[in-house]
């Protein structure tokens, strides 16, 4: 039985953007629901989440009925979190707070079998189908795909270097974090926060790299994806069953 082509991966440089989803409520049917909603990715967030080790299992589990690309995010660059979440059978990783090349290229170390890179080795995990795809060492390394997470000033003044990383798939703008770094706490849609993000993008399309990026706005959304966002979040789980729960309570006052 041969592995898998990762088709999101695929997808991210050469296909149509790839519209996604942030779940953050821990819960493995909420991502059955939502895996059969055509969206390209949905986010499993272990960083701002309490998604342990065993919860991010049932998302995978959950969403193999659905045709959505899981992108997890540990809740740090840890290469001892991304071997556990990769062995359970993850293959899209999103690594939070990269600051410089040095821990990009750490990142992708992390994911990568030795001579490449660290990654420690079991022929039996999930990942392999349990050792039963017969190809998983030989092309593991190169259909994992790593997203880095571009969130503070001074990293974004080493936009090129991180990005230019051998391994580095996309690079994700945190607006929330890029906010606060530049002093706008709760701000994004600051006009300084906006020119930078807007910048970020023009650089990564010139290096060739996708950018990726959230929002729960819909103008927003559509602004990012026409500034040249490839991978873009349109809304949580937790702010649409707040918001369409409120809407639907306010109907009968
Ligand atoms: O800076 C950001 O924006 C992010 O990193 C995403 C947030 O962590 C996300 O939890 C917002 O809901």
């Amino acid at each position: 039985m041969k592995m898998p082509v990762n088709g999101f991966k695929a997808r991210l440089t050469a296909g149509p953007v790839q519209i996604g989803f942030w779940t953050s409520l821990c819960s493995a049917t909420g991502v059955e629901v939502l895996g059969q909603t055509g969206f390209d990715w949905l986010l499993i967030d272990t960083e701002h989440a309490p998604n342990e080790l065993s919860d991010v299992l049932s998302h995978l589990r959950a969403s193999s009925l659905g045709d959505s690309a899981l992108v997890v995010r540990p809740a740090w660059n840890d290469a001892v979190l991304i071997k556990r979440i990769l062995d359970i059978g993850a293959a899209n990783l999103l690594i939070p707070f990269i600051q410089n090349e040095t821990e990009a290229a750490a990142a992708v170390k992390a994911t990568r079998y030795p001579p490449v890179g660290t990654r420690g080795v079991t022929g039996s995990a999930r990942a392999s189908n349990y050792g039963k795809f017969e190809d998983y060492f030989a092309r593991a390394n190169e259909e994992i795909c790593v997203m880095v997470q571009v969130e503070t000033r001074s990293a974004l003044d080493k936009l090129t270097d991180i990005a230019s990383v051998e391994g580095v798939d996309g690079v994700f703008l945190g607006p929330s974090d890029l906010a606060a770094s530049f002093g706008h706490l709760g701000l994004p849609q600051n006009g300084d926060v906006q020119s930078a993000l807007r910048d970020a993008v023009r650089r990564l399309q010139d290096l060739g790299k996708p950018a990726g990026i959230l929002t729960t706005n819909r103008e927003e959304a559509e602004r990012y994806i026409e500034w040249g966002y490839r991978f873009v979040a349109v809304g949580t789980d937790i702010n649409l069953l707040s918001r369409e729960a409120t809407r639907l309570r306010e109907c009968f006052r």
